[in-house]
């Protein structure tokens, strides 16, 4: 049995009022047992570990709720392209040749950095699944694992049979640290058939679904083309959207989209600055969020970001808003709340998210002593306006801690840049790009 006790200004993201700037919470093994003032403690709660965090904020673990984490081998690989041909002309023909290792340490790599800057759970997407599943239990952190599924292409039967075995694998596994889902990858690279037959899948083994939708115009397109509709009207038709969806990026929405995806509860995972690197566009958040749609923030993969930094994703996530629509519209608290509990139930995890007794604790401690935090007139504003990945200090995911004053527990660094150093360099060699 573990008992362990922070001090620290708690900012629990159980609402806009709930801040405590001389606070404690008490954590049992996996989970919270209490949260709020100095002394609030339960009676008897003997800690063996107390943290004195006097200038910390501790808030809950940040959640990524889109990202393709291997794809840290291609940082740098391909840049200032637009979405078609950086995927056709560099970016698949280079994941042609990741071998099941390499997965392995792009997404240790991946996981490095967002333990530092951070983020506790993410949605991933991607092939050599096995592979990302051992990274995340290796690393300590918590994930929904879905295995890429392109229709289309000669692998669609196999990878979705590999997406059914990862269900039955890993699901609930890690101490429940793991859950899975399906990924059809878009609708221009899976068919209708596919796609059905993915979504019979997902309901009888009850997970959900993952895609990316309306991403591009041209996406658009070429659903237009191909079935007279846009890709939401589209998925909908076909039935996609009656269980648990997350739907990645939703940057080209007509209003009947958006009244779909706020009828069917689909959550959308909005990834503001890949939707700005490839000139996707701008996602219609504000309007999203007041039809009650569900949205969480999401990094997209570090090929097209070029980093997994959710602090920098508030940011650029709030700023986007206020300069497609105005200065008032997404405020600080909104848009932690999105990095947070939006993201949970994102995902469909019940148990993180906020600060509260019972829930799982997976938290983080932002070091708030810093001259970009002077002087102290709001908390909220600080942490997406100002603050940065460096700031964070502490990283616990059920119960346990994954770094401590910066210095990462679980894994070793310096280790996993160099096997992804050797590992990148080694594909761009055989593809004949320095
Ligand atoms: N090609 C894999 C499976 C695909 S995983 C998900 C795919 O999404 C790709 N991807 C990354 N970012 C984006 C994006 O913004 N839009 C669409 N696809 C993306 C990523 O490169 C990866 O190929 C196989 O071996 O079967
Ligand atoms: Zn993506």
């Amino acid at each position: 049995m573990s008992k362990i006790l922070i001090r620290a200004m708690v900012l629990p993201m159980t609402g806009a009022d709930a801040f405590f700037p001389q606070g404690e919470i008490c954590i049992e093994d996996d989970k919270i047992v209490s949260v709020g003032v100095l002394g609030s403690a339960p009676a008897g709660f003997e800690p063996e570990r107390i943290l004195e965090l006097p200038t910390d904020v501790v808030m809950p673990g940040l959640i990524n709720t889109h990202t393709h984490a291997a794809m840290t081998l291609l940082r740098g690989y391909a840049d200032d392209l637009p979405l078609m041909p950086w995927l056709n002309e560099k970016i698949w023909p280079f994941e042609d040749k990741l071998t099941d290792e390499d997965i392995y340490w792009g997404t240790s790599l991946a996981l490095c950095e967002m333990i530092r800057s951070g983020t506790t759970t993410m949605l991933d997407m991607y092939a050599s699944m096995d592979q990302v599943a051992s990274a995340v239990l290796l690393a300590g952190t918590r994930a929904v694992l879905s295995r890429g599924l392109i229709g289309n292409g000669p692998n669609g039967e196999r990878a979705l049979q590999e997406n059914i075995e990862l269900v039955r694998r890993y699901h609930g596994t890690g101490d429940g640290r793991l859950s899975i889902m399906f990924g059809p990858h878009a609708p221009y690279t899976c068919s209708a058939d596919y796609l059905k037959k993915v979504k019979v899948e997902a309901d009888r083994l009850k997970v959900g679904v993952h895609i990316h939708v309306a991403e591009t115009q041209d996406e658009i397109n070429i659903v237009r083309e191909q079935y007279g509709k846009t890709p939401v009207q589209w998925l909908d038709d076909l039935g996609l959207f009656s269980g648990h969806v997350v739907a990645a990026h939703c940057v080209h929405l007509t209003t009947q989209d958006i009244e779909i995806l706020a009828h069917q509860n689909v959550c959308v995972a909005h990834n503001a600055e890949s939707n700005m690197k490839l000139s996707s566009g701008t996602a219609p958040i504000t309007e999203l969020r007041a039809k009650g749609v569900v949205v969480g923030l999401g990094t997209d993969g570090a090929s097209s970001n070029n980093n997994l930094d959710l602090f920098g994703e508030m940011r650029s996530a709030a700023f986007q808003q206020k300069l497609r629509v105005n200065s008032t519209v997404l405020p600080a608290y909104e848009v932690l709340e999105m990095a947070t509990v939006g993201g949970a139930q994102t995902l469909g995890l019940e148990d993180v998210g906020v600060l509260a007794p019972g829930f799982k604790a997976d938290l983080i401690t932002i070091d708030m002593d810093q001259p970009h935090f002077y002087p102290r007139f709001s908390i909220p504003a600080h942490l997406v306006y100002a603050a940065h990945a460096g700031d964070v200090r502490t990283v616990m995911v059920d119960g346990k801690f994954l770094m401590e004053d910066r210095r990462l527990l679980t894994m070793d660094v310096g280790k996993v840049c160099q096997e992804t150093e050797t590992r990148a360099k080694r594909i761009a060699m055989e593809l004949n790009v320095k």
